[in-house]
């Protein structure tokens, strides 16, 4: 009789806490139209953010406004936000109040330490101002040779494998190897690989297997910030190791090696910095690579300004994993697209080969090449490959809009009110796809819409992303540091190889599956990533 009693009262507790938090506190947030969600429990949790979720995905992007209601956990409302103003609003103006998500630091700490990804304030700010000169135009300029050297070895590499005839190659597997080089080579001055045998560096495989099993337990990442501060440290290791589920402990391996090979590197690096700039200039990158620097700049700052040597560390494995599946990704989806559209390949590969920029051009050259930055452009436009990125408000907040929206009940709203702790999905493909601004072909893959003028309608919206009037690199003071590493990187591989080889469909159905960072596969059943492509030496018609 007391254990019913108890359950009951218990039972009460749950009901009451749910009713406060569901129709009291996110009260404001009752009028937002949006989906359905199917399951109290998970909401719309397993379709947004699962393998399976691109055409859910697309569905909220689109089709309900730039507004959006779904459902997470205990049907907790999420918003999706793609109108202009808000998102400044959210990212710049009150770019204090909306952070990071606890699930989003809590296991960015847990799997790289405390670095870019997994602070925040001032800390972040710090950290950061550390960083932003090796991301600049200037640096770009001098790295540029290194990646023309990594680029021409892959180059070389596909040639022997094409010279007797058309192969099928897995261009993701080529583009993530050259993708681990050139951040390996220009951000940790070190070779993973030397791109000619068919082999697999286990840093490289690591970080490859890191994404896709991190959405595997997207459910069990949502509860981390609970336990995340609970016990000292070796506890928390202990839980981990004998979690008893395969995906996390695969996820527990993948950080492993990535943490042993960063502090590797580092300790390498530091014993070359103690030795003298002759010995940085005899390693790989010649003291150039982003790291060199970084830790040449923290040795001679001031010690208020100084990061501490974990906190370097934690930044290697960050940069290595934010930079890799990222650009390589999307590199592959545009030579995939290309081998969609054989004629804007052609066209591509007549302006590479008329300005020589298979062979290597000065980094403003080739950055002014205008189809080659259409291609980019228009791709990181219909194909953001980070689309999960969101923000909580740590006080309640109201976000303006660009347009008004229409609410369930009809009324007209022209500011959403965000209480404290919403979670707001950042809506990337909501605004670099909006028909209203880029026009009824907004869906189209067409690059040559970047050869003239944009759309008033873009250009005047106060769109805050760093990378043209788009939000795939996001945009504020979080926005991605890399987007100029990665925007020459992805210019070089087109360049090089696009003017080597010649790329067509196989007959595989490609599936690009939703992840951190989305991902292709052959069919939806494969758990391997790959992107098969037709790939064939080029060779000029002879007239
Ligand atoms: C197509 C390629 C890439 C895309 C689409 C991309 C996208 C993004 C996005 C959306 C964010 C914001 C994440 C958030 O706030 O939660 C971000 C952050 C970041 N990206 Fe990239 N990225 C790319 C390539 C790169 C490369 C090549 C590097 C390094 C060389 C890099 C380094 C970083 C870092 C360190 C951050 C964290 C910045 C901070 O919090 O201050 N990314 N990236």
């Amino acid at each position: 009789m007391g254990d019913a009693n108890y359950i009951t009262h218990l039972l009460l507790l749950v009901a009451a806490y749910l009713t406060w938090h569901y129709f009291w506190r996110f009260r404001s947030l009752n009028n937002i139209p949006g989906p359905a969600s199917k399951s109290f429990l998970k909401g719309n949790l397993p379709e947004f953010f699962g393998r399976y979720g691109t055409e859910f995905q697309k569905e909220v992007a689109l089709d309900y406004g730039p507004v959006v209601k779904m459902r997470g956990l205990l049907s907790r409302p999420i918003l999706y936000i793609s109108d202009p103003k808000a998102l400044h609003h959210l990212l710049i103006k009150e770019e204090t109040v909306f952070e990071e998500s606890q699930r989003f630091l809590s296991t960015n700490q847990v799997m790289f330490g405390p670095g870019l990804l997994s602070t925040l304030g001032e800390h972040h700010r710090k950290q950061r101002k550390m960083l932003n000169p090796v991301f600049s135009v200037a640096h770009m300029r001098e790295m540029l040779p290194i990646f023309y050297n990594v680029v021409h070895r892959v180059r070389d590499a596909i040639a022997t494998r094409v010279e007797n005839g058309q192969q099928d190659i897995d261009v993701l597997n080529w583009m993530g190897r050259t993708a681990l080089e050139l951040i390996g080579q220009g951000g940790l001055g070190y070779s993973f690989d030397p791109l000619t045998e068919d082999m697999k560096d286990s840093y490289g495989h690591a970080l490859k297997q890191l994404l896709p099993n991190l959405t595997t337990i997207e459910i069990i990442r949502r509860l981390l910030p609970l336990v995340a501060g609970l016990g000292p440290a070796w506890f928390r290791r202990r839980v981990a190791e004998m979690f008893p589920w395969k995906p996390v402990q695969r996820v527990r391996r993948v950080v492993d090696t990535m943490h042993e090979r960063s502090m590797a590197i580092y300790k390498e690096k530091q014993v070359a910095l103690r030795n003298g700039d002759e010995a940085v200039a005899k390693q790989i990158g010649s003291g150039k690579d982003i790291m060199s620097i970084l830790m040449r700049a923290n040795m001679n700052a001031l010690q208020a300004d100084r990061l501490p040597e974990e906190e370097v560390i934690a930044q290697m494995s960050i940069l290595s994993f934010a930079a890799t599946d990222t650009t390589s990704n999307t590199v592959s989806r545009i030579l995939q697209l290309l081998a969609e559209h054989p004629d804007i390949q052609e066209k591509l590969r007549i302006e590479l080969i008329s300005s020589g920029a298979g062979n290597g051009l000065p980094y403003d050259a080739l950055n002014k090449l205008p189809l080659l930055d259409a291609v980019c452009r228009e791709s990181l436009r219909l194909y953001p490959p980070v689309v999960t990125v969101a923000r909580v408000p740590n006080r309640d907040s109201v976000l303006p809009l660009l347009e008004p929206i229409r609410g369930i009940d009809g009324k007209i709203m022209t500011e959403v009110h965000v209480p404290k702790g919403t979670e707001v999905i950042i809506g990337v493909l909501g605004s670099n796809a909006n028909k209203a601004r880029w026009g009824e072909d907004a869906l189209e893959w067409k690059p040559e819409r970047w050869l003239s003028p944009l759309p008033k309608a873009v250009t005047d919206a106060p769109i805050p992303g760093v990378y043209s009037n788009l939000m795939s690199f996001l945009g504020g003071k979080r926005a991605c540091i890399g987007f100029k590493f990665s925007e020459m990187e992805m210019k070089v591989v087109l360049a090089v190889l696009v003017s080597s080889f010649t790329f067509e469909l196989t007959d595989d159905p490609i599936e690009w599956n939703v992840a951190g960072v989305r991902y292709p596969t052959i069919g939806r059943e494969s758990d391997v990533p790959e992107l098969p492509l037709k790939v064939s030496l080029y060779k000029p018609a002879i007239i």
